[in-house]
């Protein structure tokens, strides 16, 4: 077993421990950058970017076959799934590509390859062939697809968001276990491409919402074009022939029905890499699902004496916001912060962000609306905005008025506290409120500020304004805006 004595190491090469890295490095030349799988990060591998690139392809598919509304004659609209599957091969290779390109800045000495574990508190074992004692540790390893354990019962029929972008063609049939983020996303991509799909979830989540009216309308909207109950009640899952046969009750008709599908995609939530890290040789307090317990500024974790530790923890592995620019910024903290230790000091972090690329795309900004509710709701100190995309101007034209916004702010104040957004490319809409709630901007400011005309954005001054009148800070709204242009 080789021995390695070094300042700062950090456990995963994914987003968070690159960003980590890059911080670490303008504090100390002696950082190790330890790797136990496959370089080239979840997000480009199989993530964020091969998602997007399906989605982009459906999209393609989409609007061919909508054309005929606009008067346009597109005729035999054919899904080629080879070709379909090859581009976004293709396309992923160039941005995992891209990402082994940029990590050729890190010195060969600063990278190790293998399985990282905790031996005592300083000392990782590394695959089984070096010892490295070290005076800080980062924590960046990600997080993996789970599931309940019927799922197992589907065999090598049972797929995950790894498997897919690894098709080469696309299957006849998908049952999609969870309507969260990714199951809506590729769900949804699956279906316009022509793949039979139902999607079956527990409990009544759907995406990310918790406000209760927006999520019965996006529930509404994609059961026009495809199969997704919420709160299914599946009683079997069967290996069966080439697939996998499900029994469930069916939503509307009540009927118990056995399909079967090529697959089940179990898009049924992500649990933290933390399980294999011989987290109890470490000295850190777990919470009670193993995670160390850490302080969302400085990303330090506590040591099992309570105390700060030597140890930090950034990006999905904590489990507290598993999105990209979240695991980039608490990667760069933790990464100074190890370098700074034992003075750390604490990052600055975003409001939260968090945008689905469906279509309508889904998106929430802020406190989530059960926390305002429970923070705000028992004063009546909450006031919420609401406006339907049915009849928004910009979003007839393009032939996408389908939605439904909400706003929340705090009454007294007239500050603006968040709000959970379905509607035509509301990623754009979800930013501006995003840097309004940085900028801790209230909803009367907020209508002061610029707004062209025909966009999309006329909507949300109309949510604006609906908050505003419910703040009791300006007029209710009786009638349609016309000083505005027509449609606002
Ligand atoms: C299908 C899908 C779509 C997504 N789409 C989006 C999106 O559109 N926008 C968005 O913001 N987010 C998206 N995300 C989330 C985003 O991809 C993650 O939040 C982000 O990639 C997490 O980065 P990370 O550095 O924490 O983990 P990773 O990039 O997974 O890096 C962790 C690394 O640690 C390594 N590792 C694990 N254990 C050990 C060990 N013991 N020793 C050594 N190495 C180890 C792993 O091999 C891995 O390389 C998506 C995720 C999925 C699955
Ligand atoms: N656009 C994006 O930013 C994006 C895209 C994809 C993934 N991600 C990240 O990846 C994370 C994980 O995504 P995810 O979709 O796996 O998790 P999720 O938490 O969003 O959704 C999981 C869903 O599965 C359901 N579920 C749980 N057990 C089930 C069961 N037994 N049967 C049926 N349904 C069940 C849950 O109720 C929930 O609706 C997200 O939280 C997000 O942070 C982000």
């Amino acid at each position: 077993m080789q021995q390695r004595e070094v300042d700062i190491a950090i456990i995963g090469a994914g987003s968070a421990g690159l960003s980590a890295w890059h911080a670490a490095r303008q504090h100390s030349d002696s950082v190790v950058l330890i790797e136990g799988g496959e370089y080239g990060t979840t997000c480009a591998r199989v993530g964020c970017m091969p998602s997007k690139l399906l989605i982009a392809a459906a999209e393609a598919a989409h609007q061919a076959r909508e054309a005929g509304g606009f008067g346009i004659r597109v005729s035999g609209v054919e899904v080629d799934g080879r070709a379909v599957m090859a581009r976004v091969k293709e396309e992923r290779d160039g941005f995992v590509g891209r990402v082994l390109t940029s990590m050729k800045r890190i010195p060969e000495a600063d990278r190790l390859s293998g399985h990282a574990r905790f031996a005592d508190p300083h000392t990782l074992e590394v695959g089984g062939h070096t010892r490295v004692r070290v005076r800080t540790i980062i924590i960046a390893t990600g997080s993996r697809p789970s599931w309940p354990g019927m799922f197992d019962a589907a065999g090598d029929r049972l797929v995950t968001n790894d498997d897919v972008f690894e098709w080469d063609d696309l299957p006849e049939s998908v049952a999609v276990f969870g309507p969260g983020v990714i199951g809506l996303e590729l769900g949804q991509a699956l279906h316009r491409l022509g793949v039979r799909l139902r999607v079956f979830g527990v409990g009544g989540a759907l995406g990310p919402f918790r406000d209760a009216k927006v999520r019965e309308a996006a529930d509404a909207t994609f059961n026009e074009a495809f199969y997704v109950d919420p709160d299914a009640k599946v009683e079997r899952i069967e290996r069966d022939g080439e697939g996998v046969a499900i029994t469930f009750i069916e939503r509307d008709s009540g009927e118990t029905l056995t399909e079967r599908f090529d697959y089940l995609l179990a898009a049924t939530g992500r649990r933290p890499n933390v399980d294999r890290l011989g987290l109890e040789n470490a000295g850190l307090a777990l919470d009670d699902k193993g995670v160390p317990r850490f302080n969302r500024f400085t990303l330090q974790c506590r040591g099992a004496d309570d105390g700060p530790s030597h140890v930090f923890i950034a990006g999905d592995a904590n489990q507290e916001l598993p999105l990209l620019h979240e695991a980039n910024s608490e990667g760069r903290i933790a990464g100074d912060n190890a370098g700074r230790f034992p003075e750390p000091r604490a990052g600055r972090r975003n409001v939260a962000l968090s945008i689905v690329f469906t279509e309508p795309q889904m998106a929430t900004v802020g406190e989530g609306h059960a926390e305002l509710e429970r923070r705000l709701g028992g004063c009546d100190c909450l006031a919420t905005g609401e406006a339907s995309f049915a009849d928004q101007g910009r979003a007839v034209v393009m032939r996408q008025n389908r939605g439904l916004m909400r706003l929340y702010a705090e009454h007294g104040s007239g500050q603006f506290l968040g709000a959970e957004l379905f509607g035509p490319r509301v990623e754009h809409m979800a930013h501006l409120l995003a840097w309004a709630l940085e900028q801790r901007l209230g909803v009367g400011e907020m209508l002061a500020m610029p707004w062209y005309h025909p966009v999309l954005e006329e909507g949300l001054r109309g949510a604006l304004r609906d908050l505003n009148a419910n703040l009791q800070q300006g007029p209710a709204i009786t009638e349609r805006c016309m000083e505005c242009g027509p449609g606002d």
